[in-house]
Formats: C-alpha cells, sequence, structure tokens
C-alpha cells in the first residue's frame, strides 16, 4: 500500500502537464543567458511578484543563502525569528557562506514586528556587528503555517527602511500564503526587497525555486550562483515545470488548505493538543504530551497505519503537511485512524 505521505509538501510529485512541458521545453545555455525557458521563467516570476527581475535556483535554501550573501558580509548580522528555517535548517548557511552572523529574535507566532525588530538593530558603533538584513518567513514553517498580511509585513518594512535596511522574504510557501489572503503574490512581495519562493513544494515542480528583487540585486544574486557551482546549461527542462507550476497550480492550493482545516478540525475533538487559530494553510501541528506519547512515538504508530509524518519540532510536536498528492478520501483515512490512536493511548 502506497502511504499517505502527509511529512512535507517537498514530497509532490510534478504534474503530467509539467512532464509534457519539461519533454518539449526549448533549450539552450544558461551560461549565456542563453535558455528561453529559464529566461522566460524568471520573467515570469518576476513580473508575477511585481520585481525588475528573478533568478532560477536550485531550492529554497540556495536562494535564501545567496539573498544573504548579496545582502551582509563579514561583521554584519542577519535579523530573523528564532524559529525561522534560514537560521534553523539551512546548514548555518548565513555564517558559513556570506561570513555574517544570524540575531534570533523571540517571536511567539514566529512573526516578527517592528516592536520585537527595533530593538534589536545594531546602533552603529566601532565594536557592534552592523545589522545588514532583516527576514521574514512567509508562511512561517515551524510556527505552523501562518501567514503575514500585507498590513503586517508593510510595517516591517516601514521600519526597514527608516534605517535603510533591506528585507528578505523567506517565500518558501509564499503562494500559500497569497492563495490563503486571496491576494496576488506581488501584493506580499512588495514588502520585501528581495523573495525567495519554492516551485517544489505546493506547487508541485520536481526542482527549483525563484529568486526575485531588484535588477542590480539578481545581477549581483546570479554571480554569486555561479560562485556556489549554482550555474546551470540546459536547465529549462526543469524551468518548463516551474512555469507550469505558476501558470496552473496556485488556485488548487486552497484545497490544502481545507484539507488542513478538516484535519485539524478532526483533532482538535481528540485529547491531542492543537491551535486550530494557527491553521492558516497547509501545515498542522499538534501536540502528543496529553496523550503520554512522544511524538516519535505516535509517528510510529501512524506509519502502521500507512500514513507518514514529521517530527522536527520538539518531543512532543507532530506536524502533517497536506499537499496535491493527498486527497480528500486520504484526509478522511488519516482522520479515522487519529482519532482511534488518540482514543486508545493510555
Ligand atoms: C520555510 C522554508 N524555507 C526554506 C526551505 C528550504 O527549501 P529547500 O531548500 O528544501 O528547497 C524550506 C524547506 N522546508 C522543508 C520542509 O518544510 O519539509 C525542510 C524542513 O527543509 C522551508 O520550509
Amino acid at each position: 500500500m502506497i502511504p499517505i505521505d502527509l511529512r512535507s509538501d517537498t514530497v509532490t510529485r510534478p504534474a503530467l502537464a509539467m512532464r509534457e512541458a519539461m519533454f518539449y521545453a526549448e533549450v539552450g545555455d544558461d551560461g549565456y543567458g542563453e535558455d528561453p525557458t529559464v529566461n522566460r521563467l524568471e520573467q515570469l516570476a518576476a513580473e508575477l511578484c511585481g520585481k525588475e527581475a528573478g533568478l532560477f535556483v536550485s531550492s529554497g535554501t540556495q536562494g535564501n543563502q545567496i539573498a544573504v550573501m548579496v545582502h551582509a558580509g563579514r561583521g554584519q548580522e542577519v535579523i530573523c525569528d528564532y524559529q525561522a528555517h534560514m537560521f534553523n535548517s539551512e546548514t548555518g548557511g548565513i555564517s558559513a557562506l556570506s561570513g555574517a552572523q544570524p540575531c534570533p529574535v523571540m517571536a511567539p507566532d514566529g512573526k516578527l514586528t517592528p516592536e520585537l525588530i527595533e530593538p534589536a538593530i545594531r546602533e552603529r558603533k566601532m565594536n557592534a556587528p552592523q545589522t545588514a538584513l532583516i527576514t521574514v518567513e512567509n508562511t512561517h514553517n515551524a510556527a505552523g503555517g501562518v501567514y503575514y498580511t500585507p498590513a503586517e509585513l508593510g510595517a516591517v518594512h516601514a521600519l526597514a527602511a527608516e534605517y535603510g535596511i533591506p528585507v528578505h522574504m523567506d517565500g518558501a510557501r509564499v503562494a500559500n500564503a497569497a492563495v490563503a489572503q486571496g491576494l496576488p503574490l506581488a501584493e506580499l512581495a512588495r514588502h520585501a526587497d528581495s523573495m525567495q519562493m519554492c516551485l517544489s513544494k505546493g506547487l508541485c515542480a520536481p526542482v527549483g525555486s525563484v529568486l526575485v528583487g531588484s535588477a542590480e540585486f539578481i545581477r549581483q544574486a546570479r554571480r554569486y550562483r555561479r560562485l556556489l557551482g549554482g550555474g546551470m546549461r540546459q536547465a529549462g527542462i526543469l524551468a518548463a515545470a516551474g512555469i507550469v507550476a505558476l501558470e496552473t497550480m496556485l488556485p488548487r492550493l486552497a484545497d490544502d488548505h481545507r484539507n488542513a482545516g478538516q484535519l485539524a478540525q478532526a483533532i482538535a475533538t481528540t485529547r491531542l493538543r492543537i491551535d486550530l487559530e494557527r491553521v492558516q494553510t497547509n501545515i498542522v501541528l499538534f501536540d502528543t504530551a496529553p496523550l503520554g506519547v512522544s511524538a516519535a512515538e505516535f509517528i510510529v504508530r501512524l506509519r502502521e497505519h500507512g500514513i507518514l509524518a514529521g517530527n522536527a519540532y520538539g518531543r512532543n510536536k507532530v506536524r502533517m503537511v497536506t499537499h496535491h498528492d493527498v486527497s480528500a478520501g486520504q484526509i478522511e483515512y488519516t482522520i479515522s485512524v487519529i482519532q482511534r490512536l488518540a482514543g486508545e493511548a493510555c
């Protein structure tokens, strides 16, 4: 039996239309800027996000870390929230690649606000690191997929502008944030100087992200991608799937959000602990402590029933992520299993 894989939306397989587009993709040498499909993807992403230019990158991590390399360097600091993916799950890239240091800020629901950021902005003193970048994560993974509204982003961007500091958005799931709010991508991207957007998560492309920003930012980002060995050749074969993702796969994210909401509502009827207000998109986090079992134990029991879930955020926290390859019927089955396991646990 093929398991119901709720570990992450990174497991999505390319849609048939993507495979067809990949097969017929017109290609060239992207090293010379001559791959027409890569160029079209980068232009499409920039247009959708209301930015001057875009760069096709191999992953969300590569996009985020290239942005840091452009914005920040040695003796400088990158403000992020303490649960940020860029701080916790990118292999120490801020320090390792840019020589900058992260400045993690305690943000209870993962979302930074001007009140939380301003005290972390360094005074310009000879012996102090210089704040070079402020990052926001939208939606926020470890906080359970919560999104920033345009007003919340605008407040952060306005404060950053007062200090002349750029804002980078880790928009791995910005498409989810936009669809959940019924907004165009540009309405969120406008409050960031640079943004990385994953094509390979809920949007189902097999590989990659797009980094968007000013023409000058992307010119520098392209150089750092090459420095990292990220220059590609006939990458139009991969970019073709990204074009299909951007052109066709955003509206259906609402299905994932509906499935996540149904799952969360059902979990709330059990003894498992869940914060329903945080279930705003396709991520469902719940706590197994009330059952007296660890997340790891609960995940083993789920696996015995053909369901895969994730455990990356503490001893008792289970993460489930809905996506294109999990149907409503599979969600109903998952609910029945969770209710049974929660009922059985001592
Ligand atoms: C907010 C955010 N920003 C960046 C990334 C990195 O994207 P990739 O490097 O995996 O393409 C991720 C991936 N997140 C993955 C997941 O959620 O399963 C794993 C944890 O890395 C992310 O959640």
